[in-house]
This record gives structure tokens, sequence and C-alpha cells, in this order.
């Protein structure tokens, strides 16, 4: 049924369910909590830095064609040869210019595309070739963000991003890095992570970062549950003591949906669902890897229904060619979810965050909450066009 036929007193279908526009998709308030740094990069950006810093490995220096090189090069079905393309981001962002300039435009893109909050990783280690240290890298950073929080807000657009540092599971930097982390926790970096391969590099390798990040009060997610199953998010919750599931997709492999519609959920699926372990899903993201086949079997479906603590993210705009509208979209056409379940994703992702509860709370209930009441409120002000008569049924 459509607005114009419906009966008066009726609420229309496909308002009153709210089917969000793509035009209401990107007003609506976003929380991104998994985003990669070097994952982001504006191709533009990319080709610019190469040529100032004299990087001669681009596969390509034209732009769009570097965009279309990094979406297809990155849909390979592995996360290894996924993460191969990050070799020329990670290239060109390795002077302290680099980084302001990667970092602000990531601020002031997320800005423009709605999101309120986001968490932005990287790992400071890879950004180590020109000589910066680990701190001017996060110094570098932590600068770029707060210049493109100040140029998102000329522009219209309120941001706030938090910084998390990522080790590389591969590497053996983590405590360092953790150390890190824990040192610039009231300048701007809200938490730590590790990510890489996860086949053959388990978390439990880094045993000693968690274990000091939680001496100390402070906060970390693990990539886990992505190119690796079950075993993967065990270890990252019960042996590291992760606050959150970077991904932590695979969690469906321990959920039994049976044909008569009944679900059955194991020990594992339960405890992540009981204890309201955040999961950061990266939709895109899995089918290029091949965590996914399509994203209307992507689990994200039946963990929302399940009422997991679910969350929408990017990992990497550049590689999966996305953006957090765009992975709503591909949601909305997907599940049909409305404004009212995409206010939910956001809900979860602020309640998810690293930042302190009442800032939390505040976002939620002063940001979040009001922007998508206004959105869904829009129905009740549309105005006929003014140059027609009314196309309403009943005139
Ligand atoms: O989805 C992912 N899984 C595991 N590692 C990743 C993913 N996306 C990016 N990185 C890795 O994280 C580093 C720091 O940002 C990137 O350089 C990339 O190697
Ligand atoms: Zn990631």
């Amino acid at each position: 049924m459509t607005s114009q036929t419906a009966p008066k007193g009726t609420v229309p279908a496909n308002v009153a369910g709210h089917v969000p526009t793509p035009d209401q998709i990107r007003r609506a308030p976003k929380v991104l909590l998994h985003d990669h740094l070097d994952g982001g990069l504006r191709p533009g950006t990319v080709v610019e830095l190469a040529r100032d810093s004299g990087y001669a490995e681009l596969p390509e220096t034209d732009p769009g064609k570097l965009g279309i090189w990094f979406h297809e090069a990155a849909d390979s079905g592995s996360l290894e040869r996924y993460l191969e393309t990050f070799r020329h981001t990670v290239g060109v962002m390795q002077t302290r210019e680099a980084l302001v300039r990667v970092a602000r435009e990531c601020a002031e893109d997320l800005a423009e595309d709605g999101v309120v909050y986001a968490e932005v990783r990287y790992a400071p280690e890879q950004h180590l070739e020109r000589g910066l240290t680990l701190e001017e890298v996060v110094e570098a950073v932590n600068e770029g963000f707060r210049q493109g929080e100040r140029l998102a807000r000329e522009g219209g657009h309120r941001i706030r991003v938090g910084a998390l540092l990522t080790a590389m599971r591969h590497a053996a930097r983590s405590l360092e890095i953790a150390e890190l982390a824990n040192r610039y926790r009231d300048s701007g970096v809200v938490g730590f992570d590790i990510a890489g391969a996860e086949a053959g590099h388990p978390p439990t390798r880094h045993l000693d970062a968690f274990e000091y990040l939680k001496r100390e009060n402070n906060h970390f997610t693990i990539h886990a549950g992505e190119a690796f199953g079950l075993p993967s998010i065990w270890q990252a919750l019960q042996w590291c003591g992760a606050d959150r599931l970077g991904h932590g997709v695979r969690i469906i492999d321990d959920i039994e949906a049976r044909p008569d519609g009944s679900v059955r959920l194991g020990r594992l699926a339960s405890y992540v669902r009981d204890k309201r372990i955040p999961l950061e899903l990266c939709p895109s993201s899995n089918l290029q890897t091949g965590a996914a086949p399509s994203y209307a079997e992507h689990p994200i479906g039946l963990l929302r229904k399940l009422l997991f603590r679910a969350t929408v993210n990017t990992d990497n705009r550049l590689m999966s060619h996305t953006s957090m509208s765009q992975e709503f979209e591909h949601l909305v056409d997907a599940f049909g979810y409305t404004l009212d379940d995409l206010q939910w994703f956001s809900v979860n992702g602020m309640k998810s965050a690293f930042i302190p509860f009442d800032e939390r709370l505040a976002m939620i209930s002063d940001v979040i909450k009001p922007g998508y009441a206004e959105l869904k409120s829009e129905w009740l002000f549309r105005q006929a066009s003014p140059t027609r008569g009314s196309t309403d049924s009943e005139g």
C-alpha cells in the first residue's frame, strides 16, 4: 500500500514502518566502532601522498581507477589476500603530514556520512618506516581527528572520533602498543585491538598485553571469528577477556536454526548473548573475504532477531567501497529494516563504545534518539505538491 492509497486514519506501511530512504539513512545519526584508518583513505589522497613522498608502487595513479583496483583486489575471497592491499595505504602513511591529513579526512568523511561517534583504529607500528616514533604517530593521528572534527562542525556536522591502537597479531609488539594506548588514554585513545591474519595467529599469543590492560582497567577489542571460527572467539573472550569482538560473525557456527523455525544456542553463543558482548559486524567486508555469501544470508539477520548486541560497521571503506550509510542501505534492502532497526543498531553501537558511561548515555538520549525521532516524524509534515492537486484517493 502506498501513501497515496492509504485510507485516512491508517498510517501507510512505508511510513509507519519507517522504511528509510537513502537520504534519510545518510542523515540518521550513526555510530561506527570498527573502521581502519589505513582502510578508509580517499583514492585521490593515496595518489597525492604517493606522488609527494616518492612512493612508486601504486598499481594505478588515476584516483578513479585506483579506487576500483582496491575494491577488486580486496574482493578476493580470502582475508590474507584482502590484507595485501594495505601495503599501498600504509606505504603512503609514513610522515606526520600524511597521517594528519588521512585522519582529518577520515573524520570529515564520516561526519559527512552522518556518523556522530566513531572509534577508528590503526597500527602505530606500521607507520615507523620514515623515522616517526610511536608517540609521534599517535599524536599526528590525534591532531588529524581534532582538525577533522572542527572542520566537520564548520560544515554543519557534529562528530566525535576516538582512536583505537591496534597491534598486528603476527608481530611481537602488542605489549608495547598496549602500554602506548594506556599512556594516551586521556588524550584521544579510547582502547586497544589486535588485527591481521587470524588463522595461525591466536589471540592468546598476546596475553601479556591483554592482562596488562585489564590491570590498568582499560578497554580492548579483538579481531576474532572472522576468517577463523569459534575457537578464536572463545580464546578472545575466555582467555584474553575482550570487551568486544571485532567481527565475531562466526558465532553463528554455535547457533542451530532448525527447519521448524526454532533456534538452539550453544554454550558460547549463549554466553555472548547473555553477557551482551558487542559484535562489531562488517557485512561488506565479510562478503569480500568469504566470511558470508551474500547480504541476505549474512548472519546479522538472525543475530539481530535473536537480540545479540549486534552493531554495524564499515571495516575498510576504501577496500570495501562502502560507508556506514551504504552498509545500512544493504541491510535495508536485504532484511527490510526500518528506521527503528537502524536506531537499534546505532544505540547498540553507542552502548558498546569505550568512552565513559555518562557520555554514552548522553549521546544516546540527546543525539541518537532525537535524530531518529526527527526522521521518523518527517512523514507527518509532508506537503502535497503546490502545483498539482492531491493524488490522495480521498482527495
Ligand atoms: O578485517 C580485518 N581483519 C583483520 N585485520 C584487518 C582487517 N582489516 C584491516 N586489518 C589490518 O589491520 C591493520 C591496521 O589497521 C591493517 O593494516 C590491516 O592489516
Ligand atoms: Zn577490521
